[in-house]
């Protein structure tokens, strides 16, 4: 990991027009990853993010031309409800674009959410255990500047020594119970691309840049991380 920052060193930001022009850029630079990293190693290990604002990027996924069965699929989070309840990441991520395309069942590593947060973050702790670093993190940003599960006044597990896996047991934003990778393990990774779209995500956007200490700022792989962003939040 990166020593302290100062600002927004070490983040890249990418500006689209508008919301509706970040799915086609933030697809473009997944299916480059993947494309670079079966090259390269023979597989693609990505961790997605849950939300809103990766959905439209997930249904565009399912047109990529990709070797699939190469593809290993990882939650940086998880909302800890039952399994098919609409508010999970995986339930989302599964409509729109997982449900659709041949990668391996056992490919898709899933956080057991509906067990509780104890359990689950246990139990995928143990999935993580004999996983190197990841190809490509993806991220969301909340209004509060939360990323993951990872929630502002919370630990968010950068420290050498954090586990790979936090049960959240007080989430601000509903559900309050998550399990959530760890900053440090989110960081061990080969690229990180935030995708940040929406006004109600401005303040957030502005207290990154000015280096103001938001839990997306706590993600600091050795690459330092790009950020596909609709152009007006940066006008601040
Ligand atoms: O609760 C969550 O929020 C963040 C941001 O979501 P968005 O709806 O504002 O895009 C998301 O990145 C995280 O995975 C999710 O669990």
């Amino acid at each position: 990991m990166r020593t302290p920052q100062t600002g927004d060193a070490g983040v890249r930001w990418h500006r689209v027009q508008n919301a509706a022009a970040l799915p086609g850029e933030a697809c473009r630079r997944i299916r480059n990853a993947a494309s670079d990293a079966i090259r390269q190693r023979g597989r693609f290990l990505i961790v997605l993010a849950g939300g809103d604002t990766p959905r439209e990027v997930y249904a565009m996924l399912r047109s990529v031309d990709t070797d699939w069965s190469r593809w290993q699929v990882y939650f940086g989070d998880e909302r800890c409800l039952p399994d098919d309840d609409a508010g999970r990441n995986s339930r989302m991520a599964a409509q729109a674009w997982l449900d659709h395309v041949p990668i391996p069942h056992d490919q898709v590593l899933v956080p057991p959410a509906e067990q509780g947060a104890a359990i689950a973050a246990s139990a995928y702790a143990r999935t993580l255990r004999d996983v190197g670093e990841f190809d490509l993190v993806l991220l969301g940003l909340g209004e509060d500047g939360h990323t993951a599960g990872l929630f502002p006044g919370r630990d968010l597990g950068v420290a050498a020594e954090a586990p790979d896996v936090l049960p959240v047991l007080d989430a601000p934003k509903p559900p309050s119970q998550r399990v959530s990778m760890s900053a440090r393990r989110l960081s061990r990774t080969r690229a990180v691309l935030f995708l940040v779209a929406g006004a109600s995500k401005r303040h957030a956007v502005r207290q990154w840049r000015l280096g103001n200490d938001i839990p997306a700022r706590s993600i600091r792989p050795e690459s330092g991380v790009d950020v596909v962003i609709q152009a007006s939040l940066l006008c601040v």
